[in-house]
C-alpha cells in the first residue's frame, strides 16, 4: 500500500486534500480526529493530560479550549503535550493502516515528522495556503476569535520548514473548496497512482509480459509495406486455388527472378537460384548460402493444398432435369458450410492420347458459377433436428450444372448429355475422361478487404497459402544469404502429408540430395544443422466462440506472426514439440528485426486439435518450429486473416532466411 503523508498549518487545507484521498478510493486516517477519538477513549492517555496540564481534565473529560490557551501560548508547553499524545496517536495509525486493505492510504497530522508517522510514508506534502486567508477560514470554520486563530497558526511551523521538510508542496489558493478539491485530486493521481507505475515501470517491463496489439507497435515504414505485401498477396491467393496452379504460378515469378531447374550434375555455387517441380503439384525453391551446406539451410515448409470438393471419378449424372456433378471432399470441412456458395472448377483432366486440358470455370467475370443447392427452411423440419455434422452429408455435396436439354435429342439424360456435349466442345473432354481428372470445386471468386477499416482478409485457402506465399516471396528479392535457403510448398498436407508430393515423400530428400551434391556437401550434415519453420496457419481467437479456446494460449487477430512450441491433439499427438532452444532462437531473431510475434496453441486442451508438417522435417532430424497467421473461420469456404499478421509473417520469414 502506498502512502502520502499530509501536513501543514491550521486552515492550510490538509483536510481538504484527505476528503480527495478518501473520494479516490484510498483510506484516510485524519490525525485530529484520531485523537479525538483516544480522548474518548483511552482513559490513560486522559489521565497522562490531566496529570500534566492541571485543570485542563475535568470529570474525565479534556478541555480542549483551556488547553489550547495553553499550549499555543507556549512552545514548551505544546511540546510537552506532544510527547504526551504523539506516541498514542501513531499507535493508532499504525493500527488502521494494517486492518486496511485499500490500494493506498494518507496521513494528515500536524506532527507528522514528530510523531515519526512520516517514516510510515512513501511520499510526503505539505499543503501551503497564506496566512491571512487561513485566519479566515479557521474563523468561519471553527468558529473562533481571529486571536485565537493566530494564536494556533503561529505555533506551528513555518512555510519554509515544512517545505524542507516535505517531498512536495501544494499551494491550496483556489478561488473554492471544490476547486480546491479538484487540484488535490489532480495532484493525487500524478503522486499516487502514476508515481506508483513509475517506480516499478521497469521492473514491470522487464517481468511481466504484456503483450500489445500489434497496431500499437508496428513502425510507419511496416504500415505502409503491409499494405503494399498485402495487396500482392491477395492477387496470388486469388490465382492459384488449387497446389497446381501455386506451383505453376511460383515457378514462373522465379524463373522471372534468376530461379532455373535443379538438374543433376549441375555445379552450384552461392547466390546460385534453383528450383525443384515435384510433379507440378509441389516445389522447392533454394537459393545457396555463402556458407557450405554442411552448415545447414534456413527451411520454410508450407503447404499449398486446401479442403475442397473433388470430383469423383464417374462425376456426372442427371436427376429431375438438371444436371450434377458427384464429389468427395477433400481435408477436413465443415459439409454444411459448402452449400449455396459460389463455386467455380478448378483442374486437369488427362486424356487417353496422353495430352492434359486445364479447365477452370467460374473465375472470370462473365463466367457461370456451380453450386451446391440446400433445403428450403419451409421443409427443413427433419434437418433442423440434426447435428451440424449430419445436417447435410458429404454425399449430398453435389455440384449444379446445369438444366437446359439437348434440343432435338430423344435419348435419355439429355441436361447430361447437353453438358457433356459443351465440355467436349471447349475441352475436346468424354465422359471416360473424367476417370484420369484432377478437377475439384472450389469457393469463386477473388480475395476481398473486409471490414470499414479494411483491415481483414477473405479468401478462399488462406490455409496455408497464406503461409505459402509469406515463404516463398522473401526469396525471390534474397541476395546471397550466409545459410541456403529453402522454401518447400508441399501437397497432400489436408489429408496426412502423403504421397508423392506430401511432405513425407521421399521427393524433399531427392532434392536436398542433389542440392547438396551440386553445392559439393553431405546431406546428413546439412540437416543435422538445418532449422525449419514448419510454416503453417493457426486459429485465431473468436470471441464468438470463447468457450473453445484458452484465451491467453490463443493467437489472436493482430496480435503479429504466430510461433507455436507444438501443435497436436490430446497429449500433444502429431506434433514435433520444438525444443526450448529452438523456440529460443526464434524469439531472438524476430525481437532483433521488429517482428511481431505471439504464441498460443490450437484451442482448449482435449477440445480438438491438428498437425502441420512440422513432424515431418523433425523425423528427418532438422530442428522445428511451427510458425504462421492465425486464421478466422478456418477451413471454411471464406476464410479470414488481418493484414497486420500476415505481413509480420512474411517478415518473420524474411528475416530467417537472411539470418546466419
Ligand atoms: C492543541 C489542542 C488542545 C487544540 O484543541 P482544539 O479543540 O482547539 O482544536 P483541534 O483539536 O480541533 O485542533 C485545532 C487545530 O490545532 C492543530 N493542532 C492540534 N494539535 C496540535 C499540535 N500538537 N501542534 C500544533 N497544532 C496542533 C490541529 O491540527 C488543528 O489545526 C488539541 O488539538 C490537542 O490536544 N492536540 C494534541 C494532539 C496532537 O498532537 N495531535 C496531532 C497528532 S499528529
Ligand atoms: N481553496 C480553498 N478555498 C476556500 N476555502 C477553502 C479552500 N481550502 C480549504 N478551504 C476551507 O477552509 C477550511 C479549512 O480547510 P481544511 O479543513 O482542509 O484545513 P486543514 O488544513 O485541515 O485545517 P486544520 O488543520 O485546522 O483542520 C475548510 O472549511 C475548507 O472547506
Amino acid at each position: 500500500m502506498k502512502i502520502l503523508g499530509i501536513t501543514g498549518g491550521s486552515g492550510s487545507g490538509k483536510t481538504t486534500l484527505l476528503r480527495a484521498v478518501e473520494h479516490l478510493g484510498g483510506l484516510g486516517l485524519d490525525c485530529d480526529a484520531i485523537y479525538h477519538c483516544l480522548l474518548e477513549t483511552d482513559d490513560a492517555l486522559v489521565a497522562a493530560i490531566g496529570a500534566r496540564f492541571p485543570g485542563t481534565v475535568r470529570d474525565g473529560r479534556v478541555d480542549r479550549p483551556a488547553l489550547a490557551a495553553v499550549v499555543f501560548a507556549d512552545p514548551a508547553e505544546l511540546a510537552a503535550l506532544d510527547a504526551l499524545t504523539h506516541e498514542a496517536v501513531a499507535r493508532e495509525v499504525r493500527r488502521r493502516l494494517w486492518q486496511s486493505e485499500a490500494p493506498f492510504a494518507a496521513i494528515d497530522a500536524i506532527g507528522l515528522f514528530e510523531s515519526g508517522l512520516a517514516a510510515l510514508c512513501d511520499e510526503t506534502v505539505c499543503v501551503l495556503a497564506p496566512e491571512e486567508t487561513r485566519i479566515e477560514r479557521l474563523i468561519r470554520r471553527d468558529g473562533i476569535s481571529r486571536e485565537r486563530a493566530l494564536a494556533r497558526i503561529r505555533a506551528q511551523k513555518s512555510d519554509e520548514a515544512l517545505r524542507a521538510q516535505c517531498g512536495h508542496a501544494l499551494w491550496a489558493d483556489a478561488p473554492t473548496p471544490e476547486a480546491f478539491q479538484q487540484q488535490c485530486e489532480q495532484f493525487l493521481k500524478g503522486v499516487l497512482m502514476m508515481e506508483e507505475t513509475k517506480k516499478f515501470e521497469k521492473e514491470r517491463e522487464a517481468l511481466l509480459s504484456s503483450p500489445k496489439n500489434g497496431y500499437d507497435r508496428i513502425s510507419e515504414a511496416d504500415l505502409a509495406a503491409m499494405e503494399s505485401y498485402c495487396k500482392e498477396y491477395m492477387k496470388f491467393i486469388s490465382d492459384c486455388k488449387m497446389e497446381r496452379e501455386a506451383v505453376k504460378w511460383t515457378i514462373e515469378a522465379a524463373e522471372k527472378a534468376g530461379f532455373r531447374e535443379l538438374k543433376p550434375g549441375m555445379q552450384l555455387k552461392p547466390g546460385d537460384r534453383v528450383y525443384g517441380n515435384n510433379h507440378n503439384k509441389s516445389v522447392i525453391f533454394a537459393v545457396v548460402g555463402s556458407e557450405s551446406l554442411n552448415e545447414g539451410t534456413h527451411i520454410c515448409a508450407a503447404h499449398i493444398d486446401s479442403p475442397r470438393l473433388d470430383l469423383k471419378p464417374n462425376p456426372l449424372y442427371e436427376d429431375a432435369g438438371m444436371a450434377y456433378f458427384k464429389t468427395h471432399y477433400y481435408g477436413g470441412i465443415k459439409k454444411y458450410q459448402w452449400t449455396t456458395t459460389p463455386l467455380a472448377i478448378h483442374g486437369v483432366v488427362a486424356k487417353k492420347d496422353g495430352t492434359v486440358v486445364t479447365v477452370t470455370v467460374g473465375e472470370e467475370p462473365g463466367d457461370p458459377i456451380f453450386c451446391v443447392t440446400d433445403l428450403l427452411v419451409h421443409l427443413s423440419a427433419d434437418q433442423m433436428r440434426k447435428t451440424l455434422a449430419e445436417g447435410v452429408t458429404g454425399e449430398n455435396l453435389r455440384i449444379l450444372l446445369g438444366s437446359r436439354p439437348l434440343k432435338d435429342d430423344e435419348g435419355a439424360d439429355r441436361v447430361k448429355f447437353a453438358i457433356l456435349m459443351l465440355l467436349n466442345e471447349k475441352y475436346g473432354l468424354t465422359e471416360e475422361d473424367f476417370l484420369s481428372a484432377e478437377l475439384t470445386m472450389v469457393p469463386a471468386g477473388p480475395a476481398r478487404e473486409v471490414g470499414f477499416d479494411r483491415s481483414l482478409i477473405a479468401a478462399y485457402g488462406h490455409d496455408d497459402r497464406v503461409c505459402a506465399y509469406a515463404a516463398f516471396k522473401p526469396l525471390l528479392d534474397l541476395g546471397t544469404p550466409v545459410k541456403t535457403a529453402v522454401c518447400v510448398l508441399a501437397d497432400k498436407e489436408e489429408i496426412g502429408s502423403v504421397g508423392i508430393s506430401g511432405m513425407q515423400s521421399q521427393y524433399f530428400e531427392m532434392f536436398m540430395e542433389d542440392l547438396c551434391e551440386a553445392a559439393g556437401a553431405s546431406k546428413r550434415r546439412c540437416f543435422e544443422h538445418s532449422f525449419c519453420l514448419s510454416a503453417d496457419v493457426s486459429n485465431a481467437f473468436d470471441p464468438l466462440y470463447a468457450e473453445t479456446c484458452d484465451p491467453t494460449n490463443n493467437t489472436k487477430i493482430n496480435y503479429g506472426t504466430g510461433i507455436f512450441k507444438y501443435t497436436g491433439a490430446r497429449g500433444k499427438s502429431g506434433s514435433s514439440d520444438a525444443a526450448a532452444e529452438v523456440m529460443g532462437y526464434v524469439r531472438r531473431i524476430f525481437a532483433k528485426h521488429d517482428v511481431i510475434w505471439q504464441t498460443g496453441e490450437l484451442g482448449k486442451v482435449d477440445q480438438g486439435g491438428g498437425g502441420t508438417v512440422a513432424c515431418y522435417m523433425a523425423n528427418r532430424n532438422i530442428e522445428t518450429v511451427d510458425a504462421g497467421v492465425p486464421v478466422l473461420s478456418m477451413h471454411a469456404p471464406m476464410e479470414i486473416v488481418s493484414k497486420l499478421d500476415t505481413y509480420m509473417t512474411f517478415k518473420g520469414m524474411k528475416v530467417f532466411y537472411e539470418e546466419n
